[in-house]
């Protein structure tokens, strides 16, 4: 019992702002007692080869760490950069990780000392950087200026020269080409009806006078220049009605509507479900996607509003994004533009998907990274509630009705307070089935769904390493 009660201690190191890791015990110097778990937890990045440590606490809650050693996994981030993240159940343990970087290769054993002389080389190394960039915007772009106007616009406003200050030609379209029909559906904001246009279904939104800011921010997003993807719900154009001076935008139509209905309504197979997570996550990654062609530039999206409500699903079964009335274009142009005028935008977003540190208003709204990553929670929790809708993957080949994530445990609509407590302070996300434990691919759908709704928003995966996952399911899982 003596063993029992007596607390874990765990090497402590980490930055400022990881003010989470510090309420997780009493720090004495290196040294933190933890209050809530025996798990000591350690977060490294990988810098060319090199591992240099990033946070060194106790766990934040208690969660499972069978392991009396560090025993490293990799993931991958947002920034193109790497992470190691272990876990593990003895006193000081945290201290030295194992980690094997390839399978064929034998286990290294990394000390955090180790680790703090690679960041030393990393820190002089960027300090370096910084220092070339600011010669060259002294020496250099002042000298561009004077030969390339498009470009000095974009230095003007402090964008990298990879922005690009094309966009796509903006669409009008004239409200008497459009056949209205019936309501497909009603949102905090507009009203979606059933229409014609050129002998094609489509949906139109239609945006009343006052919501001239909301139009636009989504229009915004619509017409940036490469925004054609099957993941993103096919933008046709907008205009505005004369007789009642709403704003209206007219997009492909979805067959079933929002993934939500659809789950209402629909169970679904093995196969149908990877096929719904793979264009839901095909299409995120891309709207997080920074490309350059040679005469166009889409600039990274953040979502910000995903829920199954913001997710359409179409005949063939693929999904695709749509509703970005509160999404942030990082990095444009225009950039200024986009940072500024986006505060009406921050207390938007469907509550239960909003992740734990964005609940708290813990994080910078306006940093880019914050906001992919918030993407990804929201992501882990559309994925949790297609799979919690099929078949295949519940017990006796019955899935159970279809409830939104938190449903169960907080009622249909949770408040804010009762959200925070449960999904920050106690680290709890939406249960999944014991039952995927017999399956052969269940240990995998887990592993996903944790590292994407991860307490800690650095730990998550990027959207594109969900697609690559899902797409090694392909051939691992088919039935
Ligand atoms: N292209 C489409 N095809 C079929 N149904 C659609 C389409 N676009 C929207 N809908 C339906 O209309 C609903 C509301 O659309 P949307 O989310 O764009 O409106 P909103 O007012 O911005 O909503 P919110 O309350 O999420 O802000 C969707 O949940 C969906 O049921």
């Amino acid at each position: 019992q003596s063993v029992l009660q007596k607390k874990r201690q765990c090497v402590f190191q980490v930055k400022p702002q990881a003010y989470r890791y510090t309420t997780a015990g009493n720090v004495s110097g290196s040294v933190q007692t933890c209050e809530n778990t025996h798990c000591c937890v350690g977060y490294f990045v990988m810098i060319e080869g090199q591992l240099s440590v990033d946070t060194l606490a106790c766990d934040v809650v208690e969660k499972s760490c069978p392991d009396a050693t560090c025993k490293a996994k990799l993931r991958l981030l947002h920034n193109n950069s790497s992470t190691v993240k272990c876990v593990c159940n003895t006193d000081f343990c945290n201290n030295n990780i194992t980690w094997t970087p390839e399978s064929e290769q034998p286990p290294r054993t990394y000390s955090y000392s180790e680790g703090n002389s690679a960041l030393v080389v990393t820190v002089v190394v960027i300090l370096f950087i910084i220092f070339f960039v600011i010669v060259a915007a002294r020496w250099i772009i002042p000298f561009r200026k004077k030969k390339e106007n498009l470009q000095s616009s974009c230095a003007e406003h402090g964008v990298l020269p990879a922005c690009s200050c094309y966009t796509t030609k903006s669409s009008e379209i004239d409200m008497s080409h459009i056949e209205l029909q019936q309501v497909l559906g009603q949102g905090h904001f507009a009203t979606v009806f059933q229409g014609r246009y050129k002998g094609s279904a489509v949906a139109v939104k239609v945006l009343p006078a006052g919501w001239k800011h909301k139009f636009n921010t989504e229009k915004e997003v619509y017409e940036l220049p490469l925004m054609k993807h099957a993941g993103i719900v096919h933008f046709l154009g907008s205009g505005r009605r004369p007789d009642d001076s709403s704003w209206f935008i007219v997009l492909q139509f979805a067959e079933y509507g929002s993934l939500h209905s659809f789950l209402c309504k629909h169970t679904i197979s093995w196969m149908l479900s990877l096929k719904m997570c793979q264009t839901l996550s095909q299409g995120l990654s891309y709207l997080h996607s920074d490309l350059l062609s040679s005469d166009a530039h889409k600039p990274p999206v953040a979502h910000r509003d995903l829920s199954s409500f913001n997710v359409l699903v179409r005949a063939d079964g693929t999904c695709a994004l749509c509703d970005f009335g509160c999404s942030t274009i990082l990095r444009s142009c225009s950039g200024h533009r986009c940072w500024q005028s986006d505060t009406t935008n921050m207390e938007l977003g469907t509550l239960n998907y909003m992740s734990p540190e964005i609940l708290e208003g813990s994080v910078n709204l306006r940093s880019s990274c914050f906001l992919m990553q918030g993407d990804v929670y929201a992501l882990s929790l559309l994925l949790w509630e297609i799979w919690m809708r099929c078949s295949d993957l519940s017990e006796g080949g019955i899935a159970p009705q279809h409830l939104l994530p938190y449903e169960v445990e907080l009622g249909a609509n949770p408040t804010l307070e009762r959200l925070i407590l449960f999904v920050s302070h106690m680290d709890k996300r939406p249960s999944i089935p014991e039952y995927w434990e017999l399956l052969p691919q269940g240990s995998a759908l887990k592993e996903i769904l944790t590292d994407c709704w991860d307490c800690d928003p650095d730990a998550r995966l990027r959207a594109q390493c969900v697609v690559d996952r899902l797409g090694s399911f392909q051939s691992s899982f088919s039935q």
